[in-house]
């Protein structure tokens, strides 16, 4: 008698389950992280093998194997200013850094040896902080300023010589509050330092789909504006603040606009 009762219960339960949209935030979140981890350790062995170690060309492996991951979460990506990646040339990226999220969008469009500066925490992430290591990325102590410059500085010296291009999130750390915070200068000393030019990078606001606090993941299209290189060659160490404010007021022109536009075409933001 029980159990014909349960039927329909069970039956129901998944379905309640589905449409309630702080389930849908825990289990895309989930899904993510254990995919990430479980599309590492297929990574792992491919890398060793293929490049035999530590060897930013293993990017090329990552960034295939990540390719798709945005269709299970249900995003999609506009991206604008393909040309400005089209140089033969080192350069430095800088972009706004809203979440996790932000390595889907970085996969989408990371140019041919290109590995990014982060925190030394992940490499402690599991299976995802060894294929960021495979993938030489340079690793900084926030909390050792010293440290950090100096690991950036020996990366300065290296860039052009390996022909290697660096991401930097010049925010330094994860940001959703709408605009950009404001900028670091470890990244205009690296580009100055390797008279390389800045390429910025805008992601569009991730909050027409994503809101952390009130545990929403919506599907969403992301908009990606690639913007026009800034030359460094010639500048010094004096010109590391007009270049960080020059970066700045173009990326937070740039974020205003296409989140605006895009919030626009995913029809109204429910907050
Ligand atoms: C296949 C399956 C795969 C599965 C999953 C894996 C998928 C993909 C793998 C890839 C994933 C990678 C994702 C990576 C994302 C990681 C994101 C992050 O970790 S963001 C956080 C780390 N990044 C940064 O912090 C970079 C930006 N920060 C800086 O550049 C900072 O400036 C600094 C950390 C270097 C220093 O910090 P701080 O002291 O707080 O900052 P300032 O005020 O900017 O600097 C103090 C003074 O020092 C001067 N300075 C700074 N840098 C230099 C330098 N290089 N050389 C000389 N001097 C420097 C600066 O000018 C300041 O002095 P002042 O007199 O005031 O001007
Ligand atoms: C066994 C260890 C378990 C660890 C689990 C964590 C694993 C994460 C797994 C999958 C996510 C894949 C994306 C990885 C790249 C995330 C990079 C990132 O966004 O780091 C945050 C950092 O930029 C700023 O950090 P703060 O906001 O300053 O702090």
């Amino acid at each position: 008698m029980d159990a014909v009762w349960m039927l329909p219960l069970l039956l129901v339960l998944p379905l309640l389950l589905w449409t309630s949209s702080t389930f849908v935030f825990y289990f895309k979140k989930c899904f993510y992280v254990a995919y990430m981890m479980l599309l590492a350790i297929i990574a792992i062995p491919i890398c060793i093998l293929k490049s035999g170690g530590r060897d930013i060309e293993n990017m090329r492996v990552i960034r295939f194997l990540v390719s798709h991951v945005k269709y299970f979460l249900g995003l999609r990506y506009q991206v604008s200013g393909w040309e400005h990646l089209q140089t033969d040339r080192p350069y430095v990226i800088i972009s706004n850094h809203q979440s996790s999220l932000d390595v889907l969008g970085m996969m989408e469009i990371l140019p041919d040896r290109c590995t990014m500066i982060a925190k030394k925490e992940l490499i402690w992430a599991g299976t995802v902080g060894m294929i960021c290591w495979l993938g030489g990325i340079v690793f900084i102590n926030r909390q050792k300023t010293s440290d950090a410059k100096n690991v950036m500085s020996d990366a300065a010296k290296t860039m052009l010589a390996d022909k290697i291009r660096l991401w930097v999130f010049p925010e330094g750390t994860r940001n959703q509050n709408g605009g950009l915070l404001p900028f670091k200068k470890g990244a205009f000393h690296l580009a100055i330092q390797a008279q390389v030019p800045i390429i910025p990078i805008v992601f569009s606001s991730y909050s027409n789909f994503y809101l952390r606090k009130e545990k929403e993941f919506k599907s969403g299209t992301i908009t990606l504006k690639i913007l026009p290189k800034i030359e460094t060659k010639g500048l010094t160490a004096d010109d590391v603040t007009p270049l960080s404010e020059q970066s700045f007021s173009v990326m937070r022109s740039a974020f205003m606009e296409i989140s605006s536009q895009t919030s626009q075409s995913n029809g109204p933001s429910t907050h």
